[in-house]
């Protein structure tokens, strides 16, 4: 069991950065993203929204026409025509189970594509046949039904005990940076980082806040992609970056409320304050 480090506002701050004169929107980075469905049409606009408010050159979106619309409705600065990106956010409200062949091979195609990839929930069964620094972002009952259709024998129940040795062997025998989700949020990865966010507050466990935390973290990996080839665990540390923005969010968002339920929608909504709270240091 290695060691592991609560990841802190200093160490959020090293991983944030703003455009300067020499950008322009491409040199920022463009973040693909290929999520939602038919049945999870929300889940796509909360991960676009969230990924425009953490700060990205463009947000290039693919999928249904119908869930392209309610995308569009939402963030007209999104684009969906297909186009080059610098990183990738798969998966999110899209059940693996029902996932149409032409979107598995896009997926694939996206992971044979040699850039950066989140990969979330219904793209969760690809981990693998990445080609570039990857990191899934499961939950507890995502991460035990991917390691036992890898054949390695655990339960929920297991997982939810001891979160981080769970996490430290799916980075292991996945070969893969890891984000498990909960409480305490756990990133690690096959070289040996470990990171704990301790979550802000527990109105967090609401529905889509993960596709929020996805958007984040996309957008992050996209902004940095230039880093990647010096720092290939870059990922690791821009995985627990995006969880402690969300974490920060969410704890402004309820505090406007006077300690009142945050929404997915409200922590995306407060995403720039944080952002903007790290660059000023
Ligand atoms: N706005 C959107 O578009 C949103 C879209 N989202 C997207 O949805 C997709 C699925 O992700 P998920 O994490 O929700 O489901 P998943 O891991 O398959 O677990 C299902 C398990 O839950 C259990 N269960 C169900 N109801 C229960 C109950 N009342 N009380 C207790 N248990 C209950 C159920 O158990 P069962 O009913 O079978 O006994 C089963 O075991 C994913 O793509 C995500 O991105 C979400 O982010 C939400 C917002
Ligand atoms: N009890 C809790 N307290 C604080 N944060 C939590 C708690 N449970 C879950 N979270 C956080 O809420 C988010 C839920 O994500 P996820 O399970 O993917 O939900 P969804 O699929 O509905 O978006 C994650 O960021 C997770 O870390």
């Amino acid at each position: 069991m290695g060691t592991w480090r609560e990841w802190t506002e200093a160490d959020a701050a090293r991983w944030v950065a703003a455009p300067d004169g020499e950008d322009d929107k491409y040199r920022r980075g463009v973040l693909g993203v290929m999520t939602g469905s038919i049945e999870y049409p929300g889940a796509a606009v909360l991960g676009v929204e969230a990924a425009h408010r953490t700060g990205v050159g463009m947000v290039r979106y693919s999928g249904p026409r119908s869930v392209r619309s309610v995308v569009l409705a939402r963030r007209p600065e999104t684009v969906t025509m297909p186009g080059r990106v610098q990183a990738w956010l798969l998966g999110s409200g899209i059940d693996a189970g029902h996932r149409p062949f032409i979107l598995s091979g896009d997926l694939q195609h996206a992971l044979a594509s040699g850039v950066p990839v989140v990969l979330d929930a219904g793209g969760l069964d690809l981990v693998g046949t990445h080609t570039a620094p990857t990191v899934i972002t499961p939950h507890a009952r995502e991460l035990t039904g991917l390691l036992l259709s890898r054949d390695i024998e655990c339960t929920l129940e297991e997982v939810e005990a001891d979160p981080a040795a769970w996490a430290e062997r799916a980075a292991a025998e996945l070969q893969v940076a890891v984000l498990l989700k909960g409480a305490v949020t756990h990133v690690c990865d096959p070289d040996g980082a470990r990171f704990t966010v301790t979550a802000s507050t527990h109105w967090l466990a609401s529905a889509g806040t993960g596709d929020v935390l996805g958007g984040i973290l996309g957008a992050l990996v996209a902004t940095h992609h230039d880093r990647f080839e010096a720092e290939p665990w870059a990922i690791t540390r821009l995985a627990a970056t995006a969880a402690w923005v969300h974490s920060e969010a969410a704890r402004i968002a309820s505090e406007a409320w006077e300690g009142g339920p945050v929404l997915a929608l409200d922590v995306a909504d407060h995403v720039p304050v944080v952002i903007g709270r790290l660059l000023r240091g």
